[in-house]
């Protein structure tokens, strides 16, 4: 799936410098110490919608059997967000982790100014990787993200893009793809999947053949004009740069998307937390201060539930979701506590972990708290 191509350039370099009459234990030494210096390391970028898929991507990519120093780098949405952290963390192999700390919260906002830094520091910490996976958030317009690379090929860094993978989710992509921007905007999944090199549609498991025939119909004929730009796609700078200028970056995501993180020390009732969530996601009865309804589009969590020894996760993709096991023990009772992250729209911080206190900590009865009353109609 990812290809592993040095660059042309790369390579003749190599042959020159290569010397020709040494014993070959050297040759080899001299050829790694070379080729440190000679070889670009290839960087993709793997985008798609809040929750598609890209984190299980890059954990099934570490976890296959592959030869090859991987970084991976994730990116920071919201302000310092453990959370995010723990549940991005991969179960083996050699893998190092790096977060591009976010001043405006956004990727593509900021990644410009700091990205390659981050990247070129990565490198200087841990020293060569073969090869670089980037996680982009949900929200993030990736020709933002990839246009860093291609400016920077003039500066002779030493890493190169070498595509853009988008992943679609099969049950909920056709919505995302669909959804209305204000003033006329190109909304963000379509932004992915136009400027993919790869677009992956996952989670089939969850549509019958005719949703997903709808949903591979949709991605070629509203996208057609920008895919076709693939005939060209002999080096990837140029075909990049086609594509931007078809897809022109945006400059700032949307504003109403917002991301709402708390910490709640102690355990939770299974039973509690479920009707806590089933409330959010299901019966979408929670308004915000305004009295609009708060839609959360992604849901994850690292909670501790009564009498469960290991540490819960809990993932929840627009009315989906699950709570399950992660391979983690709580280490002793003191530091169980209920971490949750809620990306959506109207989200208000303070209502939800009032609401998350009431249901879940203290009492294991229904209770009307502040926030739910009365019905929101459905989004
Ligand atoms: N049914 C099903 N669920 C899947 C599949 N792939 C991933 N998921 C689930 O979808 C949820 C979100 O997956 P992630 O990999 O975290 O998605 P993401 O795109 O990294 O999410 P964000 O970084 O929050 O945007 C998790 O609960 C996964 O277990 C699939 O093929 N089928
Ligand atoms: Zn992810």
């Amino acid at each position: 799936m990812l290809p592993a191509m040095k660059t042309v350039e790369a390579e003749e370099e190599y042959a020159e410098d290569c010397p020709e009459l040494v014993p070959i234990e050297t040759k080899h030494q001299e050829k790694e110490e070379n080729l440190d210096f000679i070889i670009k390391i290839p960087v993709t970028i793997v985008t798609g919608y809040l929750g598609a898929g890209k984190t299980t991507l890059l954990n099934y990519i570490l976890t296959e059997q592959h030869n090859r120093k991987i970084a991976v780098i994730l990116n920071e949405f919201g302000e310092g967000n453990a959370v995010e952290k723990s549940l991005a963390v991969s179960q083996g192999g050699e893998l190092y982790e790096e977060w591009l700390e976010l001043r405006n919260g956004c990727l593509c906002c900021s990644v410009k100014d700091n990205g390659l830094k981050a990247i070129e520091n990565l490198m200087q910490k841990k020293g060569k990787f073969d090869y670089i996976l980037l996680e982009t958030t949900g929200l993030a317009d990736p020709g933002a993200v990839a246009s860093m690379f291609w400016v920077d090929a003039e500066l002779g860094s030493d890493i190169y893009l070498d595509g853009i993978i988008t992943v679609v989710d099969s049950k909920y992509g056709l919505k995302h793809l669909t959804e209305e921007k204000p003033d006329g905007l190109v909304n963000e999944a379509t932004r992915q999947v136009a400027l993919a090199d790869m677009i992956l549609i996952n989670k089939t498991d969850l549509v019958s053949e005719e949703e997903l025939n709808k949903l591979r119909t949709t991605i070629r004929t509203h996208l057609s004009n920008i895919l076709d730009l693939h005939a060209y796609d002999t080096l990837s700078g140029i075909s990049l740069q086609k594509k931007l200028q078809h897809v022109s970056t945006a400059p700032h995501l949307d504003q109403s998307i917002v991301t709402v993180t708390f910490d709640v020390p102690g355990s939770a009732e299974e039973e509690s937390l479920n009707v806590f969530i089933q409330n959010l996601l299901w019966e979408k009865n929670v308004k915000n201060k305004d009295g609009r309804c708060m839609e959360v589009i992604r849901l994850k969590g690292l909670v501790s539930i009564k009498d469960k020894p290991q540490q819960m996760i809990v993932q929840g993709i627009h009315e989906l979701y699950e709570l399950e096991e992660s391979r983690v023990n709580w280490k002793d009772d003191a530091e169980r506590a209920c971490q949750l992250v809620f990306i959506g729209k109207n989200l208000d911080k303070d209502i939800l972990q009032q609401l998350f206190i009431t249901a879940v900590a203290e009492t294991k009865e229904q209770t009307t708290a502040p926030g739910q009353d009365g019905a929101c109609p459905p989004h």
